[in-house]
Parts: C-alpha cells; structure tokens; sequence
C-alpha cells in the first residue's frame, strides 16, 4: 500500500484504460497531453511529481524534465528509449524502466504478417475481390516468400524472434548489426548496403535514436535487388522517408509493409497512394495479451518505485 499522502505521477499520453484507471486509484495522476499550456501546468505542478510514464512511441522532451527537479522514474510504457534523454537520466540519477520482453513475439509476428501481406499482396487482392474486380479480371501473379533469403537489420530480441519465426519458412536469413553474435547460426554483415545486395527482403528491427537515424537510405535501397521489398517494424527514424518514397516510385525495391513512419500519425500522400505498400498504424505491440502484460509491467514498475522495491524492469 502506499502512503497517506498520494503520490504524483505525470502522464504524457493517454494508456490503456485499466492502467489509467490503476494509477487514478493509487497516485494524483497528472494527464500532460490533456493541458493547454503544459509549460505553465508543469511551472505550477512539476515540483511535486516524482514519477514519469509515457510510451515508447512518444518518449519524453529534455525541457519537459528539466520542469521536474523531483524526478525519479520515467517508466516506458513499450521497449523504445529513443524518444528519452537517457545521459539527462543517467546525470540526474532517473531510473528508466521499459516494458522489456513483452512485446517481442507481437512485433515479430507483425513483421512476418506485413511481408507476406506485402509479397502476396493480401491486402491489395482484399480490396480487388471486395471491389468486383474477380467478376471481370484474373488475379495476377505475386511474390513467393518460403525459401528466400531475409536480411534482418538489428538482431536484439525482436530481430531474433523474427529470425526464428522465418526459419518456419526455410528462409536463408542473414543479419546486420553492431556486432556478430557468434552464438546465431545466421550470416553476419557489418555492412547494411552489403547485407542488402543479397537479400530478397530486407526487414527493419534496430532500435531507433540518434544512432540509427536515416541509416536505411538511398545507398541501401539502391543495393537491394529491384524485387526486393523492405519491411519496417522499428521506428521510422531509422528510414529516410523521401528515400523510401523515391525507390519505390523508381522502381529501385518492389514494395514495402510499414508499421512505422518519420512523423506518426502522418503518413506522406505519396504512400498512401501506392498499391505496392502495405500500411499498419504502429500497432506491433497492440494486441489485448500484449498491451495487458505491458501495463501490468507499467504498474508493477511505479509501484516498486514508491515502496522503494528493486525496479523489475530498469534498463542498465
Ligand atoms: O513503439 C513501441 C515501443 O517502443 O515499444
């Protein structure tokens, strides 16, 4: 049980309603995305809250921190970091806790979903048998995905879950990332353009931030074969957008499944317009199970923090 006194908790985007409804029962719960002036709210409340919890799609500004001198947890509701100021946390003795482990099979599964949507062209033959179109014209042909060879970029949790996922479909996979994992059966690259040239399809897991920023770019889709169909399921910022747009209007790479775009929730006209594209609203994670184990860990997290328990899932 907590104290008497409640204890403050900013929220800065809205949750699930079971986890909004478990932190209004237990903190004075401060709803930031609901403030006109969230500058002038913080200037009048921030001294007091003590606890931060976002999600991993919005993460939290540097300034917005600097308006909590009391602050010592941020608790990410997701896996991402990319959106937090983790030397800000690190300097200011903020712990950072992410909902690890949870979300990797969903995001996985999402991956796998969108490349064969997008090499069977599922949704594109969805809206041409609910349009009529079967009555007058013979479906042409797509991509065959059993057997190809896969270059997974990133090989943290998710990339492995993917990896063991595409094994099923006799996939020849190969990775490229920071460093080879020897323990992984799987071909290393160092190289990403290098990694491209030999893959039929080339999936996107890398954590985002400053590291990965637009490293899938022009280089990267040149290399790639002109059949080759790109897959993302990491952050947006780890694709330069416009260079995607250009190699699938040139006809660079065949298509792509997007999860994931530079500026969420928009998504440039150009691919929506596209018939080779597959399109999710960042929706890896968002199944009932999954987002019902992320809150759980959420909660468990602010809960530790208050009662001065170890934290379940700080990261470092
Ligand atoms: O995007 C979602 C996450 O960071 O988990």
């Amino acid at each position: 049980m907590m104290t008497d006194i409640p204890h403050d908790v900013l929220l800065m985007a809205p949750v699930m309603a079971n986890l909004l409804e478990r932190l209004e029962g237990d903190f004075r719960l401060h709803r930031l995305y609901e403030q006109d002036d969230p500058h002038a709210y913080l200037a009048e409340h921030g001294g007091a809250i003590t606890a931060l919890v976002t999600r991993g799609d919005v993460g939290v500004a540097t300034p917005v921190l600097e308006q909590l001198p009391q602050l010592g947890l941020i608790a990410v509701f997701g896996v991402g970091t990319d959106g937090i100021d983790l030397d800000y946390a690190r300097r200011h003795g903020i712990a950072v806790t992410i909902t690890s482990g949870a979300l990797t099979e969903d995001v996985a599964d999402m991956a796998l979903g969108l490349l064969l949507a997008t090499a069977r062209q599922l949704c594109h033959y969805d809206r041409f048998v609910r349009a009529g179109r079967w009555l007058q014209e013979a479906p042409g042909l797509t991509t065959r995905v059993s057997g190809k060879r896969l270059g997974i970029f990133g090989m943290g949790n998710i990339g492995r879950a993917i990896a063991q996922r595409a094994a099923g479909f006799d996939m020849r996979i190969q990775y490229a990332s920071r460093r080879r994992h020897s323990s992984l059966p799987y071909a290393y690259y160092p190289d990403l353009p290098a990694l491209a040239r030999e893959s039929d399809f080339l999936i996107v897991a890398v954590a985002g931030g400053k590291e990965t920023a637009g490293l899938v770019d022009k280089a990267v889709f040149d290399a790639l074969p002109n059949h080759a169909l790109v897959i993302n399921i990491a952050r947006g910022s780890v694709v330069n957008q416009p260079d995607l747009i250009a190699a699938l209007q040139s006809g660079a790479i065949a298509g792509a499944g997007l999860d994931v775009y530079a500026d969420e929730p928009q998504v440039p006209a150009a691919l929506l317009a596209m018939e080779q594209v597959v399109l999710q609203p960042h929706v890896g994670s968002g199944t009932h199970e999954t987002r019902q184990k992320m809150s759980d860990i959420v909660f468990a997290n602010v809960s530790a923090f208050f009662n001065r328990e170890p934290l379940p899932h700080a990261i470092e």
